[in-house]
């Protein structure tokens, strides 16, 4: 028994080898959404003098057994104490599930429905912990998996080891309610508790292991970028950001504050989890929640009051409020009305006003040139990975190049509209610089004539040399971090070409 224990990594290890040149042949073959993902981070780890398998998320969640029963449990042993199924719990799992069909996180209103809103918190924070921890928590699991988990199964094993060793649930909580949950599952979920039993409790000795593993890792198709940019050493830092989530940002309007720490660039942060609505300030619509980053663009445009500026990618509208409570007349457009529909309430929330429109930017032309542009543009959303941890599980890069064309039609179509010696801000919450240098050098070179303003002097620290503000998830990791964002502040000729 000693000595198959001691040559079951091994073996696993090889039969990892060949699972990986499966994946391959899947993935050349083109079966399966993303098998070459799933398979190509099957790797070797030194681990304590023992090689082990580190089995990612898309591993585990189309793979087929890992090796050699590790562990046989009799199920008799299963479910002691069987706490009723909680509603949580539940969310989280359904919208966990969600992601591992592909759908984002704000893709599922119906998943939390039905929950009371301290419920619906509750789910987002475990959905969101056990998101953030994906790869983490299987590295753990695999260990203790004779073969794979039915993806249900396995999403309950997940939410219990983040529950244990991230959250720090008590282990006969945490256990129990893993166990109550797969019971729940119908015949083929109860055969199932005895082994979700007996893993999560060898599991939750393992908060040594756990706190020593690495970050989880951005996919190749955003980290090969991200570390020609800047490096190995920034990816990690970049990756230990994600892994640490975001804190709530918030911008008041001038003469107001918001709760939390002031920021030096004008932004307040709260770090603890908090009932936003419920809030001092809220219901007067003194401040909004946006990201100290994102803030940041509107800072590039300087607005003035009595401006007409118009802000053409603009919703749910955290940069037409910043307008707005700048004194500038804001046109807000936007394609999506339903997200214009959230801009709308914030206005009003906020005693702010704008003129809202509903419309594709490339075609919409105002009856006068504006004096100033922002251009918020739609893009892979990669700065925003804090917190959205869905975004790499549900994303490939397949979309990149169609994102940048229609940045750089939308830059482009912004100029021709916007009045001579106009300001146009083009700004991406992207980590790649395709997004963001590069589509600032490309428009400089499709319009030499344009001039690049500087941004604040108290924001040097982070403008490239081309004049552009490169904001990363890294930068103030004492503070909490923030987005990833490229702003770029151009300025049209007077004399219009
Ligand atoms: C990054 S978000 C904008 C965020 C917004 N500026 C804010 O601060 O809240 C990009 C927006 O572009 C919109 N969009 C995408 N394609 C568009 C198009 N062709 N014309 C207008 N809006 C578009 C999307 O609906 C989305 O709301």
């Amino acid at each position: 028994m000693a000595e198959s224990h001691r040559l079951w990594p091994v073996a696993a290890a090889e039969f990892g080898r060949k699972l990986c040149c499966l994946g391959k042949l899947a993935a050349f073959f083109g079966l399966g959404k993303r098998a070459d993902g799933l398979w190509r981070q099957i790797a070797y780890l030194g681990h304590g003098g023992r090689p082990f398998i580190r089995v990612t998320t898309r591993n585990l969640r189309k793979g087929p057994g890992l090796g050699k029963p590790q562990i046989r449990q009799s199920h008799r042993n299963a479910g002691a104490g069987k706490p009723p199924p909680d509603a949580a719990r539940k969310g989280a799992l359904r919208l966990i599930a969600g992601v591992r069909d592909g759908l984002s996180l704000s893709d599922q209103p119906s998943a939390l429905a039905r929950l009371t809103p301290p419920e619906r918190a509750r789910a987002q924070r475990l959905a969101l912990a056990v998101l953030r921890n994906i790869d983490r928590a299987d590295t753990l699991l695999v260990q203790h998996l004779s073969k794979k988990p039915r993806p249900d199964v396995l999403d309950v094993l997940r939410l219990g080891t983040v529950e244990l060793l991230e959250m720090g649930e008590a282990p006969h909580g945490a256990v129990n309610a893993a166990v109550g949950l797969v019971q729940t599952m119908g015949p083929k979920g109860r055969a199932a508790s005895g082994m979700v039993n007996a893993v999560l409790r060898k599991i939750a000795g393992q908060s040594a292991e756990w706190t020593d593993l690495p970050p989880e890792e951005m996919p190749d198709w955003l980290r090969e970028p991200v570390t020609n940019a800047w490096g190995s050493e920034v990816t990690l830092a970049i990756e230990a950001a994600h892994q640490a989530g975001a804190p709530v940002d918030f911008t008041a309007k001038p003469g107001s504050a918001a709760p939390g720490e002031a920021l030096p660039t004008g932004s307040f942060r709260l770090r603890d989890t908090a009932q936003i609505t419920a809030l001092p300030g809220y219901a007067e619509g003194d401040w909004w929640v946006q990201d100290a980053a994102a803030a940041m663009a509107v800072r590039l445009l300087d607005p003035k009051p009595g401006e007409h500026i118009v802000d053409l990618c603009a919703a749910p509208g955290g940069k037409t409020l910043q307008l707005a409570a700048a004194g500038a007349q804001v046109t807000a457009v936007d394609i999506s009305d339903a997200r214009l529909a959230r801009l709308r309430e914030n206005l009003q929330r906020c005693g702010l006003n704008a003129q809202v429109v509903t419309a594709d930017a490339l075609e919409w032309h105002p009856a006068q040139q504006p004096d100033a542009i922002l251009l918020d543009a739609p893009c892979s959303a990669t700065g925003t990975i804090r917190r959205h941890p869905d975004l790499p599980l549900i994303r490939d890069g397949s979309a990149l190049d169609g994102l940048t064309a229609l940045q750089a039609a939308l830059i482009d179509h912004a100029l021709t509209i916007l009045k001579p010696g106009g300001r146009l801000v083009f700004a991406t919450c992207s980590l790649l610089q395709a997004e963001g240098e590069d589509q600032l050098a490309l428009a400089l070179e499709r319009h030499p004539d344009l001039t690049v303003i500087q941004p604040p002097a108290d924001l040097q620290d982070w403008t490239t040399p081309e004049g552009g503000l490169r904001l990363r998830p890294d930068y103030w990791p004492d503070r909490g971090g923030m987005d990833g964002f490229f702003i770029a502040c151009l300025q049209k000729p007077e004399a219009s070409r």
